[in-house]
C-alpha cells in the first residue's frame, strides 16, 4: 500500500497520535519565553557580566570623569539593551527539529513530488516537470478513507467560513510549547482566501461523512509572482491543517495532491508556500523579529521574558513609543489613493528577485483597511502626491496556557514602500517607526517581521528583537538557485 494512501486514515478517535507539543508547524506563533534565567549562550552571557563588571564608581567625581562615567553607563546600558534584544524572544534551542531530515529517502511524500533534492545545488531555473495537458491531468477526486469526504468549502456562506475558523483555531500552528497558537479571525480568513481571481474548488476540505466536522482543510489563491525576472502565474497555498486527532496518518499529502490536481485542472502548474518545517527544499530561510509594544504583557503570557540586566520598568522605558506618528501627511490609505499605491509598490519591490507582481485590483484588495484585519498608512506630501505606503495585519495568537490573558495581539508587517527621497535608510526607518506607533494605537502588543527585503536596515535601530522560529519559502515545480533573504519579497498572510 502506498504510504500515502488513504486506508492508513483511522476513523476520528480512534487510537489518534499524541499530538499535543510535538507540532513542527508552519510559521509558528514566535518569540516566547526561554525557560530559567540564563541567557542564550556563554559568550553572550559573558560578555554581559564583564560590562557590569566594568562600571566605574561615579561618586565624587570632577565633572570630566563623571561625565565619562556617565558616558560609561549610557554605553553599558546600550549594550544591555542589545543584549536583552537578543535574548528576550529566544527559546531554549529547538533547531534540530528545524534540520533537514538526513536523506531525502526519509521524505516518504516529497521525494515523490517535483521539488528540489534537499542535497541538490540548484544551477539551472526553470520548472522541473513540464506542463501536462488537461487532459492527461486524473479527472477524479483521489479517493479518500470511506469515514471522510472530500468537501469545497464556501468561505461565502457563514457557517462554512465558521468551520474553518473552528478547525483552524483548534489545530492550527502553534510554538514548539504548545502555548500560543494562531488564531486568525474568520473575517481573516475570507480576506487571506478570496482574492481578486480567487476560486471555490481552491478551497479544499475533508468532513467526517457522520458528523459533517470538519477535519482537514487546504487552501489556494491566484498570485503572480516574479521569480528572479520571470513572472510566473502560480498559486500560494495556504493553512494546511489536520485536526489534532487525525495527525501523523499521511492526511496532508492526501490535501496537497487533491488541491494539486484540482489546481494543475485549470491549467497552473507553480506554487508558492511557506512553513516553519523545513522541507525539500527552500529557496530562501529567513529569520523571525518582534518589537515588544507591550512588555508586560508579552513577559505575563510567556510570549517573552526578562533578561538578565533588565527589569520590567525599564524595559517599559525602553519600548515606549509616542502616540502620533512622526511623519507629516501619514494618514489612513484609502480606496482613493489605490493607483498612486500600486505604482510605488511596483517600483519598490521590483528590486527584489522574489516578489508579487500586484495590479490595483488587488493592491485594493490588499491594502484597503479593513478593521482587526489589514491597516495600511500612506504619506501624502503637499501637492497631495503618495510618497510612501507601510500596512501590518493583525494575527492574534490565543494564550493556551494558564495566563490572565487569552490572547496576544500581534500584527505583522506587511507591504511597504519607503519614498525615494534621498533619506535612505532613515525613511525606512521613519515610516515603520510611525507603524510602530500606529499598531500600539491600535492596541498591538507586540510587531513582528522577518528578516527579508530592507528589514535589516530598522531591526536593530527600532528595537526588533531576534525570535527563534524561521520561516521557509518554498517554490512547487520550479527550480530555482537560493534566493538570499534581503532579495525576498513575498507576503504570504
Ligand atoms: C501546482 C499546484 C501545487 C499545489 C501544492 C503545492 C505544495 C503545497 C504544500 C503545502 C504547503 C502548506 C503551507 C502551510 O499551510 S504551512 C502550515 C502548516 N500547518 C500547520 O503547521 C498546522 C498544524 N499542523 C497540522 O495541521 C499538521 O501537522 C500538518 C497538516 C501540517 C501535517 O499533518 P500531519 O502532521 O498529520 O502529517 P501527515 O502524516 O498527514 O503527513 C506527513 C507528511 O507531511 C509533511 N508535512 C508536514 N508539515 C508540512 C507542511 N507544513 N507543509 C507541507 N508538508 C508538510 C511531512 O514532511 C510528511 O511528508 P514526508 O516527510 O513523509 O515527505
Amino acid at each position: 500500500m502506498a504510504d500515502d494512501s488513504v486506508e492508513e486514515i483511522v476513523t476520528a478517535g480512534a487510537a489518534a497520535a499524541a499530538t499535543s507539543g510535538s507540532n513542527s508547524g508552519s510559521a509558528a506563533p514566535a518569540g516566547r519565553k526561554r525557560k530559567g534565567k540564563a541567557p542564550s549562550g556563554a559568550a553572550a552571557a559573558a560578555t554581559a557580566d564583564s560590562a557590569v563588571a566594568a562600571a566605574p564608581a561615579a561618586a565624587a567625581e570632577p565633572a570630566a570623569a563623571a561625565a565619562a562615567a556617565d558616558e560609561d553607563r549610557k554605553k553599558i546600558d546600550r549594550l544591555n539593551e542589545q543584549l536583552a534584544l537578543l535574548q528576550m524572544f529566544q527559546h531554549i534551542d529547538n533547531s534540530a527539529k528545524r534540520r533537514p531530515k538526513e536523506d531525502m529517502s526519509q521524505y516518504k511524500f516529497w521525494g515523490t513530488q517535483p521539488v528540489p533534492r534537499t542535497d541538490e545545488v540548484v544551477t539551472d531555473e526553470g520548472p522541473i516537470e513540464p506542463n501536462k495537458p488537461i487532459s492527461e491531468i486524473r479527472a477524479e477526486p483521489y479517493p479518500i478513507h470511506k469515514d471522510f469526504e472530500w468537501v469545497t468549502v464556501d468561505l461565502e456562506d457563514e457557517a462554512e467560513n465558521r468551520d474553518v475558523y473552528e478547525l483552524l483555531s483548534n489545530n492550527y500552528v502553534e510554538d514548539d510549547e504548545a502555548t500560543l497558537r494562531f488564531d486568525y479571525s474568520a473575517e481573516f480568513i475570507k480576506w487571506a482566501l478570496m482574492p481578486p481571481g480567487w476560486r471555490r474548488d481552491w478551497h479544499l476540505g475533508v468532513r467526517v461523512k457522520t458528523s459533517r466536522k470538519l477535519v482537514g482543510f487546504i487552501g489556494g489563491i491566484p498570485a503572480r509572482v516574479s521569480v528572479r525576472g520571470k513572472e510566473i502565474s502560480m498559486v500560494e497555498i495556504n493553512f494546511l491543517c489536520v485536526h489534532k486527532k487525525l495527525r501523523s496518518k499521511r492526511l496532508a499529502p492526501m490535501l496537497i495532491k487533491e488541491v494539486t490536481r484540482r489546481i494543475n485542472l485549470t491549467g497552473i502548474f507553480q506554487a508558492a508556500y511557506t512553513a516553519g518545517v523545513y522541507l525539500p527544499k527552500p529557496v530562501a530561510t529567513c529569520r523571525y523579529y518582534h518589537r515588544s509594544l507591550n512588555p508586560k504583557k508579552l513577559v505575563d503570557t510567556g510570549f517573552s521574558y526578562i533578561p538578565r540586566n533588565m527589569t520590567m520598568a525599564r524595559m517599559i522605558r525602553l519600548y515606549k513609543v509616542p502616540e502620533e506618528p512622526k511623519t507629516p501627511g501619514m494618514r489612513l490609505m484609502t480606496a482613493a489613493d489605490v493607483p498612486q499605491v500600486t505604482k510605488l509598490l511596483r517600483k519598490y519591490q521590483s528590486k527584489f528577485e522574489l516578489y508579487h507582481m500586484l495590479n490595483e485590483e488587488e493592491v485594493a484588495h490588499w491594502l484597503t483597511p479593513i478593521d482587526k484585519v489589514v491597516y495600511s498608512y500612506v504619506v501624502e506630501d503637499e501637492k497631495k502626491r503618495i510618497t510612501d505606503v507601510v500596512s501590518f495585519y493583525s494575527l492574534p495568537s490565543a494564550v493556551i496556557g494558564k495566563s490572565a490573558h487569552s490572547h496576544i495581539n500581534a500584527a505583522y508587517l506587511f507591504h511597504y514602500a519607503p519614498s525615494d527621497l534621498g533619506a535612505g535608510d532613515k525613511r525606512l526607518q521613519q515610516i515603520i517607526y510611525d507603524a510602530l506607533i500606529l499598531a500600539k494605537a491600535a492596541s498591538f502588543d507586540v510587531f513582528n517581521c522577518i528578516e527579508f527585503m530592507d528589514n535589516a536596515k530598522f531591526i536593530e535601530p527600532l528595537k526588533f528583537g531576534r525570535g527563534n522560529g524561521d520561516l521557509h519559502f518554498y517554490l512547487y515545480n520550479y527550480r530555482c538557485a537560493d534566493v538570499a533573504r534581503e532579495n525576498v519579497a513575498l507576503f504570504m498572510v
